[in-house]
């Protein structure tokens, strides 16, 4: 939580971008600033969060600043509830107290609050996942906030990266920007490449060049269990695990390619996570590091597997397969910086800002 610097965060907005009329100018008396607040849960497969955004529109035909995000997150994700959905609603009740403390009571009945899940929840079965998400509408419709129609509900990956990138632009403030340079975003989930590669991997046993060939572990999901290992006899190291991640790689389109043209890459989430795992980066301060960091860091890794059995065992995989997804995903050189960070100007760097911004133009409050 903190609050922004109003100068860098939504002066000035230019309706050329492409994101024309993405909130609303509210009804208000004559020069009087309007302050509105939103409330966002991520669903993510590993955690759930909730945003609380503070906004002030002083002027209609610009975009509202943003003055506040409070921020709190719990583990584990929605998916771990499948067979006890009542535990979510617990998990967004428990969530919603932050929300009540940041919004004043006479706000409360015109604040949105809305819900969008990922990964985890599309992994689950059907019904699995929409017993979830009943007892998060039920959550909701007990709170004092509003509940819109389709106030929650399970979100495709393209959604994830465009209001991603709405997000990284508005707070680094190139949608306010007279210039049209955009910067790039890169958002990586999944509680691990597991996720990733569960739909590919028809087989209960999973095994991979990319584990220690003494590595065993049982791993549970959406009510199953899964066999995961090393191959006993067979080959490891950085090649092989690269040529595996190749086959699930290809085929993945997460992003505009005009993306690409983007000078300034911002990577969060799971970037985040690996790099700070493979010491690349300090998790407090963040950092920036080339597309060749993580494969370097790949090929120590892979090739002294036994060394991270104990601690680190699915670090190969992990930093491999995002190593493969930059390069031959998405056709990055290896010259290409990342900034990684998890907050820009105070603010998580999350679809969550660009999801109530979204919510906002689709209602057109004028
Ligand atoms: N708001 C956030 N702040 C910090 N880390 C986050 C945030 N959201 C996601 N992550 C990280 O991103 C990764 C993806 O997790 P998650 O969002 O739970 O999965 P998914 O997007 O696949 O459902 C995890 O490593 C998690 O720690
Ligand atoms: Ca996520």
């Amino acid at each position: 939580m903190g609050s922004l610097d109003r100068e860098n965060v939504g002066i000035g907005l230019d309706l050329s971008v492409g994101v024309e009329g993405v909130l609303p100018s509210l009804a208000r008396p004559a020069n009087a600033s309007r302050i509105f607040h939103g409330i966002v849960f991520d669903a993510g497969s590993t955690g759930t969060r909730i945003h609380v955004y503070t906004f002030i529109q002083k002027d209609p035909a610009e975009l509202p600043l943003l003055e506040k995000e409070t921020f709190q997150s719990v583990k584990p994700g929605l998916s771990a509830y499948a067979d006890t959905p009542e535990t979510a609603g617990e998990t967004v009740r428990q969530l919603l107290r932050v929300a009540k403390k940041a919004v004043p009571h006479v706000e409360w009945e015109r604040t949105p609050v809305v819900l969008r899940a990922t990964a985890g929840l599309r992994l689950l079965p059907p019904k699995k996942a929409q017993a979830l998400l009943d007892e998060v509408e039920v959550a909701f419709e007990e709170s004092p906030f509003f509940v819109p129609d389709n106030s929650v509900h399970i979100m495709n990956g393209t959604d994830e990266g465009i209001l991603a990138w709405v997000t990284v632009n508005f707070l680094t403030g190139q949608l306010q920007a007279k210039t049209k340079k955009t910067v790039g975003t890169l958002d990586l989930g999944g509680a691990s490449t597991q996720i990733t590669f569960l739909p590919k991997f028809k087989r209960k046993v999973f095994e991979s060049s990319c584990l220690s060939r003494k590595f065993r572990e049982d791993w549970s999901f959406g009510g199953l269990t899964y066999k995961i290992s090393g191959i006993p006899d067979g080959s490891t190291g950085f090649t092989e695990c690269y040529k595996e991640m190749l086959k699930v790689v290809k085929g993945v389109i997460h992003q505009p390619p005009e993306l690409q043209d983007s000078n300034t890459f911002y990577a969060f989430s799971y970037y985040f996570d690996i790099a700070v795992e493979a010491g690349l980066i300090d998790e407090r301060r963040g950092g920036m590091v080339k597309v060749q960091d993580y494969s370097i860091r790949a090929k120590e890794v892979c090739n002294k597997l036994s060394m991270y059995l104990a601690t680190k065992p699915f670090l190969c995989m992990d930093i491999t397969y995002i190593t493969c997804l930059l390069k031959d995903g998405f056709g990055f050189k290896d010259e290409t910086i990342l900034k990684l960070t998890q907050k820009v100007n105070n603010v998580e760097t999350s679809w969550a800002l660009g999801a109530i911004f979204d919510y906002f133009q689709n209602i057109k409050i004028h």
